[in-house]
């Protein structure tokens, strides 16, 4: 019950309201069963020819205390208005837990929808180390899958409390016909629920391992659908095919084992209830000479309460299944909370003079540093780029720039003021950045590149656009900016999703604009485009580009090569 504790303290005022709808429901229902006696008891009088008013005996003092309360109320207590009062009982218990259901649907939507915006903002804020760790598709498996089984999980924990208060109200009206029998029966029904709840840790062991196998499986499915057109050009499908295979097989078998828990839980129960309401019957006729109304009565109420009590087991089943994914989504939240990155309200960054990476020492894993000692200057209104093979560390240094990573020694200088004293967030509205991966939205251009900024036009696009030398393929299509780049920019070619996401990162006019390995797809012609774009945007920006390509390489003001963890600047005025 920790789950429902931790829902509650989450959405307080829903849960008093269900908690209460549910209360009353109890009661009304209560109030109804509380005829079911004098009326049982007047039917079988009146079956034997007795005048139901008549100086009968009521069957028990319970009887009488009702019999007397409808008296004191000014009711005649005949079969009419008996019955009447069930069907209000009924009446009301309905209408009470219609509105419990809809506050518990209401609260699984939200839960389910705060689950994910929550996991979703706090991975957003981790720091980039931490990102990139995690697998794109675990975080696909927590906000689909597991925030959905958590919801349900919700639900069934509220289930759970319904029946619960039902079967207290069944007992409640059985104890005041008989504490005797309702004891006994109690005492026998835990003995069973007790005996069954082996199946219940059968489940919760089931679900815990859908958790871990689901993520598991997705995590891989991601990847493999990510890769599929390789393994599809060297007709290798059936690896993944293999890998997928056996995970899908070991979910099968935890979902079986769940299945199967189910099922026995079900077929056990009722079995051994009617047994014992069977076995209570006789004793109370046969042996112990009971009034037949009275044991009328226990029977429905009794039997109503231990089938009640049955389903509160096997509704809290069912919520075990999915709170092991509930609990799994909490921890990574709280694990990304964790990782979340400062940002500091620092100093306002201004770019008047340009950056330098000062002495920067970085490494990834300890011991095994990528950068060693450089110091690299990149002057404000300038074009700097850097070439050197792959996996010297380019890419590691627009990231020091951008604030993603920080060094382990030395500083990356922004107008001399170390990037760690900035307003983060205001630094990085100034950057203008196009990755290598030029995967796009599906979506039309205009949204490819506002991204759904309201502060942004048609005409910002128009322009960037123009800026990235993509206007002449757009302005022709039948749509222009309005036009669709299909699922993941697959209508374009390569070259021209570059020039799109160059536009994205111009739109906004920024004061830094890098391009890590932007024109690796463009052809000479439109790279040299390219080129000559930003040197016309020279002086106006400042421009850091990954380049291996001659055009950024021979446009560029400074070059440095990277080798070995080290930088040398190969062209440019300044000397570091
Ligand atoms: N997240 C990471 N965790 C551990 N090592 C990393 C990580 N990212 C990069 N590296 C390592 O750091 C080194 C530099 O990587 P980086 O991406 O900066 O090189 P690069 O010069 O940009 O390469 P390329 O031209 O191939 O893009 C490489 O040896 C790479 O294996």
């Amino acid at each position: 019950m920790r789950l429902m504790l931790s829902f509650f303290s989450a959405y307080p005022w829903h849960s008093v309201i269900m908690l209460l709808a549910l209360l009353f429901a109890g009661i009304a229902e209560g109030v109804g069963l509380s005829a079911l006696l004098p009326l049982i008891s007047i039917a079988i009088k009146n079956d034997v020819g007795e005048s139901a008013n008549t100086d009968r005996q009521p069957a028990n003092e319970y009887e009488q205390m009702v019999i007397d309360a409808l008296q004191q109320a000014g009711i005649s207590p005949g079969i009419g208005v008996l019955l009447s009062i069930i069907v209000l009982g009924v009446t009301l218990k309905s209408l009470l837990l219609l509105v419990a259901k809809k506050q518990v649907g209401y609260t699984a939507a939200q839960v389910a929808t705060d689950l994910r915006l929550e996991m979703l903002r706090v991975m957003l804020r981790s720091k980039w180390e931490y990102f990139i760790h995690q697998p794109i598709g675990r975080l696909t498996n927590r906000l689909a899958t597991e925030a959905q089984r958590s919801s349900e999980s919700f639900v069934n924990g509220a289930t759970v409390i319904t029946y619960l208060v039902q079967a207290i109200i069944y007992g409640g009206v059985a104890v005041a016909v008989s504490w005797k029998a309702t004891l006994t029966t109690l005492a026998v029904g835990s003995v069973i629920i007790g005996i069954s709840h082996f199946l219940v840790r059968m489940t919760r062991r089931a679900g815990k391992k859908q958790t871990r196998l689901l993520t598991s499986l997705l995590s891989q499915l991601t990847d493999t659908l990510q890769s599929v057109k390789p393994l599809k050009a060297m007709s290798k499908e059936h690896l993944a095919d293999k890998v997928l295979a056996t995970e899908t097989t070991r979910l099968n078998k935890a979902f079986r084992k769940q299945v199967f828990s189910s099922a026995a839980l079900n077929a056990a129960q009722e079995e051994m209830f009617a047994i014992v309401v069977a076995g209570g019957m006789f004793i109370a006729l046969v042996k112990l000479g009971m009034p037949v109304a009275t044991v009328t009565v226990l029977a429905v109420v009794l039997g109503k309460m231990l089938s009640q009590l049955g389903k509160v087991q096997k509704q809290y089943q069912k919520m075990v299944v999915g709170e092991s994914a509930f609990w799994s989504l909490k921890d990574a939240i709280e694990e990304a909370r964790q990782a979340e990155e400062y940002l500091g309200e620092g100093v306002t960054p201004g770019l008047e003079t340009g950056i330098r990476l000062d002495h920067v020492t970085f490494s990834y894993d300890p011991g095994r540093p990528v950068l060693r000692n450089i110091s690299i200057d990149i002057p404000q209104g300038q074009l700097t780029t850097l070439t050197g093979p792959s996996g010297s560390g380019k890419t590691t240094v627009i990231d020091l720039v951008i604030g993603l990573l920080k060094p382990q020694d030395g500083h990356v200088l922004i107008d001399d003021v170390p990037l760690n004293k900035l307003d983060m967030r205001a630094w990085r509205r100034m950057i203008g950045y196009v990755p290598q991966e030029t995967l796009l939205l599906h979506a039309s251009i205009a949204h490819n590149v506002t991204l759904g900024d309201p502060e942004l036009g048609e005409q910002d696009a128009i322009r960037a656009l123009k800026e990235a030398g993509a206007w002449d393929f757009i302005a022709h299509l039948p749509d222009s900016i309005h036009s669709t780049v299909g699922e993941r920019g697959t209508k374009f070619s390569g070259g021209q999703r570059q020039r799109i996401m160059i536009a994205r990162a111009l739109v906004h006019k920024p004061r830094l604009l890098i391009l890590d390995e932007a024109t690796s797809a463009l052809d000479p012609e439109n790279e040299a485009a390219i080129g000559r774009t930003m040197e016309a945007l020279r002086g106006k920006l400042t421009i850091l580009a990954i380049s291996h390509q001659t055009a950024l390489v021979e446009a560029a003001d400074c070059v440095y090569r990277m080798e070995n963890g080290s930088a040398v600047k190969v062209r440019g005025t300044h000397t570091t």
